[in-house]
């Protein structure tokens, strides 16, 4: 990742609560663990020496049990926490080393936060607390409702605006919060829990909404949450925390396939890995493939042998898929020259696209014997392929009701 996408940097961020910080340090620096430092300091440690790239135009999420330090280091990025010892780097500043002004200004442009308990008044309408921070700022009426009003529309809470907050349900008063956030057009969302405290249906929902509303707005959103299932889906990257530490920082792939410590491993063991698991993690890239017009029948047989494959992807000089070829129809037209390649080419029904699921692709399998293409989304170009093998081995996992079906139907090649 290019240093300019980068859009805030954690280094060797500590944060320790209590009065005895400096002793506190020290131990944690020695590699004390955080029970032993609040034993013999009396000091709570927060943070335990974390390291973040956050990217432009990313969500990130921190996720980890209570008590793991989330809040306490999202609440450093703006400096509601003060970190013991670290930095962080925001458009190329110290954020620790910025003067009040600087901060103001950090807080009301640079970084929004959007909580878990709205914080609403309850006697003003949804305009007027979604335009109170610009009011608070001195910002003139007309600016003000006219920015608040392009928020409320953003959030879908169009028809609302002279309501009480008592008058709408909490998944809406959690929307005025996110207009509230966002009237000043911020650089970066910062939001803690936002959805915890919502019944699962609406946070459904309102999960649904950010990602639509980050599909146009493109923010850089850190998002913190303890729900893995609410991490995977909406996290482009997740970290996960664990008494302070930053565990692992990654994808949700990455996480679910390469867990970086037992925790992690047992941490995402419950996850639904066939909604997470794609094409592009399973498929075999650069596999054999065939080019008839370039390959004839003898290399082809000598590719399959050698592979002990009985058929083979078939693709055009420009690399677009065209389907399969298997090897006893190739050894037929080895042995008969009034036979062509061409005619024995046979249509896969399903092609996919890298960021298709285990879930989507078994649905897709069923009836057919080949392995599943990957093409490019963009360009349709034949990237590789998702044998029935791998995608039973990932099902069995899992104990899908499938499996047994797909095992019969799987013809490998
Ligand atoms: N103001 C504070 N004073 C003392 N200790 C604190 C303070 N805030 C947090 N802590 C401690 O710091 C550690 C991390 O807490 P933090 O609230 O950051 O965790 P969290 O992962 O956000 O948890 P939750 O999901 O419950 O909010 C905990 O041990 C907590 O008790």
């Amino acid at each position: 990742m290019p240093e300019s996408n980068i859009k805030i940097q954690v280094k060797d961020l500590n944060l320790i609560f209590g009065k005895n910080k400096k002793d506190a340090l020290k131990l944690l620096e020695k590699g004390h663990s955080k029970t032993d430092i609040l034993k013999k300091t009396g000091c709570t440690v927060g943070v335990n020496n974390a390291s973040l790239d956050i990217h432009e135009g990313e969500i990130f999420v921190i996720m980890g049990l209570s008590g793991s330090g989330k809040s306490s280091l999202i609440r450093c990025l703006n400096l509601l926490n003060i970190p013991t010892s670290g930095e962080i780097i925001y458009r190329g500043s110290s954020v620790t080393k910025m003067k009040n002004h600087e901060l103001r200004e950090l807080r009301r442009t640079g970084m929004s936060m959007v909580f878990q308990k709205f914080g609403l008044l309850p006697h003003r309408t949804i305009i007027e607390n979604v335009a109170f921070g610009l009011e608070l700022q001195g910002t003139p009426k007309q600016e003000r409702e006219l920015k608040a009003q392009n928020a409320i529309e953003n959030v879908g809470l169009l028809g609302f605006e002279n309501q009480l907050p008592s008058e709408l349900s909490g998944g809406m008063q959690q929307r005025v919060g996110l207009a509230r956030a966002l009237t000043n057009d911020p650089d970066i969302l910062l939001m803690d829990e936002a959805f915890s405290a919502l019944d699962p249906l609406i946070k459904a929902e309102m999960q649904n909404e950010l990602l639509e509303l980050q599909s146009k707005l493109h923010k850089t959103i850190v998002f913190i949450t303890h729900d893995l299932d609410e991490a995977i889906k909406l996290g482009d990257r997740i970290a996960i925390m664990k008494d302070g530490v930053v565990e692992q920082t990654g994808t949700a792939e990455e996480i679910l396939t390469e867990p970086a410590s037992p925790y992690v491993e047992a941490f995402v063991e419950k996850v639904d890995r066939k909604c997470v698991i794609t094409a592009e993690v399973l498929m075999f890239k650069n596999s054999d493939v065939a080019n008839i017009k370039k390959d004839g029948p003898k290399s082809l047989i000598h590719k399959m042998r050698q592979k002990g494959l009985n058929a083979l992807p078939v693709v055009d000089e420009k690399n677009f898929f065209k389907g399969f070829i298997r090897l006893r129809n190739v050894l037929r037209v080895s042995k008969d020259d009034s036979l062509s390649l061409s005619d024995f080419i046979e249509e896969e029904v399903a092609s996919v696209y890298p960021h298709f699921t285990v879930e989507q692709m078994l649905a897709l399998i069923a009836g057919t014997h080949f392995p599943l293409p990957v093409v490019d989304e963009n360009s349709g170009r034949f990237l590789g392929m998702v044998t029935q093998t791998s995608l039973v081995i990932e099902a069995t996992r899992y104990n899908l009701k499938e499996v047994k079906t797909l095992q019969e139907e799987a013809q490998e090649i």
